[in-house]
């Protein structure tokens, strides 16, 4: 899937999707004008609690690598912020770019981040399984994280994703991960924006919930390296590197991007 939705290789390939959702109101990925985002007083903070041993495999489905999470219970979950309910961890990932000027694919004020984390939680208060959830407006909340590159600002969390990836290099590759703790990948810092989107992957359903970080990680130019190690292509083709998995922005429309802080 990840061949056919980012078109060709070695250029900076457009989001080769067959559609964008007809009379789509609220796609994502968007640009964030930080002065055109509105406080709203009424945000809680973010509350984030994840059982380090949730976590599965990590699995590379060929636009991505993925963490997956066990989400047959509550033991790894968010609630508050905009949320009306708690929302489980299924999986996290990330996009990213061939060099570090692109790679994100929310923008602050028109400007990129060399890559984006997105963890992704579904509502299984109101709802029985993901695929049901991904169909509904309220059904997911993806907290969203920008990293940036800074020389010398080694990500020690990061690092042990980074160690598994030449495991995953090719697409369909996948090996347990049995113990990690995504928190350590979110900003000690409470502010984010959000507002309602939609997944930046097919099926482009309008069902998430963006919770968007103000605050970047810092990891280092070794460990954005590794990413772009990894493969779009199955052991045996010809290999495309896997870079620029990110869509292109997406109209604004009739939404308004509520901040958490002033
Ligand atoms: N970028 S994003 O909007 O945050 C996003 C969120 C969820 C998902 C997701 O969990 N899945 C399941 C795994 C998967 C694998 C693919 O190859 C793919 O193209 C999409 C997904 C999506 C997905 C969601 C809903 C139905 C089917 C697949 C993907 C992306
Ligand atoms: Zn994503």
């Amino acid at each position: 899937l990840g061949q056919y939705w980012y078109g060709s290789f070695g250029m900076h390939p457009l989001w080769q999707s067959p559609l964008t959702i007809p009379g789509g109101t609220r796609q994502s990925p968007i640009n964030i004008q930080w002065r055109d985002s509105v406080y709203d007083p009424v945000l809680k903070p973010l509350k984030i609690s994840y059982d380090p041993t949730t976590c599965l495999h990590i699995w590379n489905n060929g636009y991505s690598f993925l963490v997956e999470f066990d989400d047959s219970t509550d033991r790894s979950v968010i609630i508050g912020g905009p949320l009306e309910n708690q929302y489980r961890l299924k999986q996290f990932h990330f996009h990213w770019g061939a060099i570090n000027e692109w790679g994100s694919e929310h923008t602050v004020d028109s400007k990129f981040y060399p890559a984006e984390l997105h963890l992704v939680h579904w509502n299984a208060v109101v709802y029985p399984t993901f695929e049901e959830a991904v169909m509904e407006g309220n059904g997911l909340a993806v907290i969203g994280v920008f990293l940036k590159v800074i020389s010398l600002s080694h990500h020690e969390g990061l690092q042990t994703l980074v160690d598994a990836l030449p495991a995953v290099k090719h697409k369909d590759a996948v090996i347990e991960f049995d113990v990690f703790d995504p928190s350590c990948l979110i900003p000690s810092c409470p502010d984010y924006w959000t507002y309602a989107g939609s997944l930046t992957t097919p099926p482009l359903t309008e069902s998430v919930t963006w919770i968007i970080k103000k605050k970047p990680i810092e990891v280092d130019e070794n460990q954005l390296e590794a990413f772009r190690m990894l493969l779009f292509t199955s052991d045996g083709e010809e290999e495309k590197r896997m870079v620029d998995n990110f869509r292109p922005l997406q109209p604004l429309m009739n939404r308004t991007v509520r901040s958490s802080f002033q």
